[in-house]
């Protein structure tokens, strides 16, 4: 089995809230109880509708957050507790893309000062050599080194964001939404990018996306998000073709299928994902769930294992309801 980059065991982030000082304090349990490993090579995608933990996930595993408990291991080593310098080393190895390129981007640097800044921190001065290559990789040429992110698409900033986090050569990228602020036609052409340069370079991704179809194209596995825990998690092909879970159902059926005449029936999840601020307990679905019964108010479904590796799947306690009887 390949070498293990990312294993997040039993990561929880919680943020304070603070209200007036009468009322009891209150957590927002943004990740709770998260489980995931990614290895060399691999493509993980992790979706989820908005609010269900999936960037407070990424910037965990990134260290850009510390977490509440839990343990981020990075290559095999514990970081949890790494600060300060000493991250120097784990930066190298794990960057993140961002999902508005507009907004990472200092709109006062030229691309240059951008791409430099990753080397700089690691006490590097890059060459100029160095940053057209990394221009290059990316599909862009090396007359727009002095040029400012203004002076960009959306596409092409993009571009930037992924040169500049690929500056240190890492070995893992933890994508944010790297397409959801792009048109749709330039976001197949990023896509496309991120896969080329796997294929170069040998990298591995965590894609985040609230959309599957973007996830589908690129993924070898895939996590869905749900109230800060990972609901179900396989093989994209497994979990595209036959998923286990309601919601993951509910999820996919409204991507649309590529053959063209075939249309999947559509279930509606109604209303928002629960607050995480007082989790429902038992099913967290339940209060969304086209199959919810009196016991999921108590009853938690498992994840269980899939024989002989680290994916699971969960399990729900009730058969699909039969369908209408035709008359
Ligand atoms: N700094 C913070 N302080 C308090 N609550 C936060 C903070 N950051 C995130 N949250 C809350 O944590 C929950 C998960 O947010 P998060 O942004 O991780 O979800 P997401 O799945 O990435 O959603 P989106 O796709 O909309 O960004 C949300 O309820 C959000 O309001």
């Amino acid at each position: 089995m390949s070498e293990e980059l990312l294993n997040l065991k039993d990561v929880k982030k919680y943020f304070g809230l603070r209200g007036a000082p009468w009322r009891k304090a209150q957590a927002v349990r943004a990740v709770d109880g998260v489980n995931l490993v990614v290895r060399k090579g691999e493509t993980v995608g992790l979706v989820g509708e908005s609010g269900s933990g999936k960037s407070t996930l990424a910037r965990v595993a990134t260290r850009l957050l510390d977490p509440t408990q839990g343990r981020v291991e990075i290559g095999g080593t514990d970081v949890t507790k790494v600060r300060g310098r000493r991250l120097r080393p784990i930066r190298r190895r794990i960057q993140m893309v961002f999902q508005d390129p507009q907004a990472s981007l200092n709109p006062r640097q030229s691309v240059g000062t951008i791409l430099s800044t990753p080397y700089r921190a690691q006490g590097i001065r890059p060459t100029r050599a160095q940053l057209v290559e990394l221009l290059e990789q990316v599909g862009l040429a090396e007359q727009y080194l002095e040029r400012y992110p203004h002076e960009f698409s959306g596409g092409q900033r993009q571009r930037i964001g992924i040169a500049r986090a690929l500056s240190v050569k890492p070995d893992l990228l933890v994508c944010d939404e790297p397409v959801s602020a792009l048109d749709v036609s330039v976001q197949a052409q990023v896509l496309n990018l991120l896969a080329d340069l796997r294929d170069e370079l040998g990298l591995s991704y965590v894609l985040v996306a609230h959309d599957l179809a973007v996830v589908r194209q690129v993924a070898d596995r895939i996590a869905v998000m749900y109230l800060g825990t990972i609901v179900e998690e396989g093989p994209a092909a497994e979990v595209y073709e036959a998923p286990a879970h309601p919601y993951t159902k509910a999820l996919l059926s409204a991507v649309p299928v590529p053959e063209p005449g075939v249309e999947r029936d559509r279930i509606v999840l109604t209303g928002d994902v629960p607050t995480p601020i007082d989790p429902p307990s038992g099913c967290p679905f339940r209060t969304r769930c086209y199959k919810a019964q009196d016991v999921c108010a108590t009853q938690r479904p498992v994840l269980e294992p899939v024989a002989g590796n680290t994916e699971h799947r969960a399990a729900c306690y009730f058969p699909e309801p039969p369908p209408p009887e035709r008359t």
